[in-house]
């Protein structure tokens, strides 16, 4: 699984093998330049899920419920979920443990299938004190797995698990029958998620567990630094890049 954001990513990918597409509510700081996700709007993952949905890629579209659009009431909620759905997505993804189970049973109710979210939740980075590894103490591992078990009691599909050990992880994959998606818990798990700026090395910030592919950075600023010098010396345009009046 990897994220996408946008229509012509969405193309590419569609002519890959990649199993599934993420929405992540991560475009709050990849695309648009916020320091944390907070920010991030409905109308937002509405407007990006639409583009990449426009795509019509053969993979599975996940969308990300952004902060405060589950977390208020389960009615809000639902109509929320359903308003990623109507966008275009084929399931949503909402942050949180086994505090989420009746948003998660209602909006599977409703008919919408949901992923869970645990681990470094960055919603919360605030309250869990930065984009840190959660587990740590015994208390945080046994949450860790008690909310694994009731997510997937809840009803969720499947279950990303973020910044966390890898013995945890480990332990929650061999523990549910829901295939888990990892980012940051190592490689005992049914899938990985990226973030797909990471992958092509076009994030200004890159957290430690993400592996870059290509340096696209460098080699869209090297495509500029050629079209600005192009320019300078006459170089672009060239004669198939204007008409000329045959008089
Ligand atoms: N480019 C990008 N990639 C991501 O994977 C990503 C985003 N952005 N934005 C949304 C969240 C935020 N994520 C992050 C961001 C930072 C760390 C990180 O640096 N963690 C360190 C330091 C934690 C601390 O502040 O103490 C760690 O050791 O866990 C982890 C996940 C994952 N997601
Ligand atoms: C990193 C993934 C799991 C995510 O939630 C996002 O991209 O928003
Ligand atoms: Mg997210």
């Amino acid at each position: 699984m990897l994220t996408a954001y946008d229509y012509p990513t969405a193309k590419i990918i569609s002519n890959t093998g990649l199993d599934s597409i993420l929405v992540g509510d991560s475009l709050g700081m990849v695309v648009l330049g916020y320091a944390n996700t907070l920010n991030v709007t409905m109308r937002d993952m509405i407007s990006h899920t639409r583009a990449v949905a426009r795509a019509n890629p053969p993979q599975l579209i996940v969308a990300d419920m952004p902060f405060l659009s589950y977390e208020i009431d389960t009615k809000s909620a639902v109509k929320n979920a359903g308003l990623l759905v109507k966008a275009g997505s084929d399931a949503i993804k909402l942050e949180g443990g086994e505090e989420m189970k009746d948003t998660v049973k209602a909006i599977v109710k409703a008919g919408i299938p949901v992923m869970g979210h645990i681990g470094l939740t960055p919603q919360r980075f605030l309250r869990l004190g930065g984009f840190r590894t959660i587990g740590k103490t015994k208390q945080e591992e046994e949450q860790l797995i008690k909310d694994s078990l009731e997510l997937e009691d809840a009803g969720v599909f499947s279950l990303v698990i973020e910044n966390t050990y890898v013995d945890i992880a480990k332990r929650i994959t061999e523990k549910l029958n829901i295939p888990t998606i990892c980012i940051g818990a190592g490689p005992y798990c049914d899938g990985q998620v990226l973030v797909i700026n990471d992958l092509l090395g076009l994030s200004e910030f890159t957290p430690y567990f993400a592996k870059s592919y290509v340096n696209l950075k460098e080699i869209i600023s090297n495509a500029i630094n050629q079209y600005i010098v192009d320019v300078k010396n006459n170089r672009f345009p060239e004669k198939q890049h204007y008409k000329e009046r045959e008089s």
